[in-house]
């Protein structure tokens, strides 16, 4: 943190989406992205060398569910896992891999045979994520889910991604480190912050430590996921406490 502190050009603040800069909640068609997040984050992008999103969400679903993200001067928003940008208002993806719509052809049967009606399936384009959230037994539908969802993905070429109450079918070669890795390469960081919530944001973590930069992992903490926290150098309660983080450091750049 004392990098960024006092070189602040230098830095580069990468951040997940949903359950560190919006809240969780039940659908994820309805999530939002917290209020102050977009002013917060214009604030700091003012002062850093780029602020980046860093997420599983399609990039415009997050833009969707963030409007004012667009006007965010400078924001990046890597989607897919890194597999889409999203800058300047234009996205820029590899063509959808195929494998995505058969094995989602199949999930109505898979899921059928396995007796799992009260499961939520999101189609993402370039992935497709089956959520337990509001199953009966969101932990043992996701348990009963895990191994059949593995064959359905080598089956069509993809991984399965694993996540909040959701399992995620999505095609190999790219993740979150991966793709922190390559933007830090690009803005010739000086320093790096990553803020996330989720087992999907360990190999952004790992990216932190792996660049050899002066850097900082922050986990915004939940019960439900506690290997992240286990490994963050900060941890902050929720997205509440990571715009309140961001807030607190866009405020010190300001100082004298
Ligand atoms: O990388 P992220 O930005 O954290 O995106 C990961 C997944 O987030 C979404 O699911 C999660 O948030 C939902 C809304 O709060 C919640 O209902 C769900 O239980 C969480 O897993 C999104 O729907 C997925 O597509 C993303 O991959």
């Amino acid at each position: 943190m004392e990098a960024i502190l006092k070189d602040p050009a230098g830095a580069v603040i990468g951040l997940d989406f949903d359950g560190t800069l919006s809240p969780i909640v039940p659908d994820p068609a309805t999530a939002v992205i917290h209020p102050k997040a977009p002013a917060v984050l214009a604030d700091l992008g003012a002062h850093v060398r780029a602020v980046a999103i860093v997420t599983g969400r399609p990039a415009a679903t997050a833009l969707e569910l963030g409007p004012a993200l667009a006007d965010v001067p400078g924001l990046v928003v890597l989607g897919h896992y890194g597999f889409e940008r999203w800058e300047g208002g234009r996205i820029s993806a590899p063509p959808p891999p195929p494998g995505v719509p058969r094995a989602e052809a199949e999930l109505p049967l898979l899921l059928e045979s396995l007796g799992l009606r009260d499961v939520a399936v999101e189609d993402k384009g370039r992935a497709v994520a089956v959520h337990t959230r509001r199953s009966a037994d969101p932990e043992g539908t996701f348990a009963a889910l895990r191994e059949p969802l593995a064959k359905l993905a080598e089956k069509h070429g993809l991984v399965v991604e694993p996540g909040r109450m959701v399992l995620e079918l999505r095609p190999p070669g790219m993740d979150k480190g991966h793709a922190l890795s390559l933007f830090l390469a690009e803005r010739t960081a000086r320093s790096v912050m990553f803020v996330g919530d989720d087992l999907g944001d360990l190999a952004a973590f790992e990216a932190v430590r792996a660049s050899g930069l002066p850097g900082v992992t922050v986990c915004s903490g939940s019960s439900e996921v506690t290997a992240l926290a286990e490994r963050a150098d900060i941890v902050v309660d929720g997205p509440e406490g990571v715009v309140a983080l961001l807030s607190e450091l866009a405020t010190a750049f300001t100082r004298p």
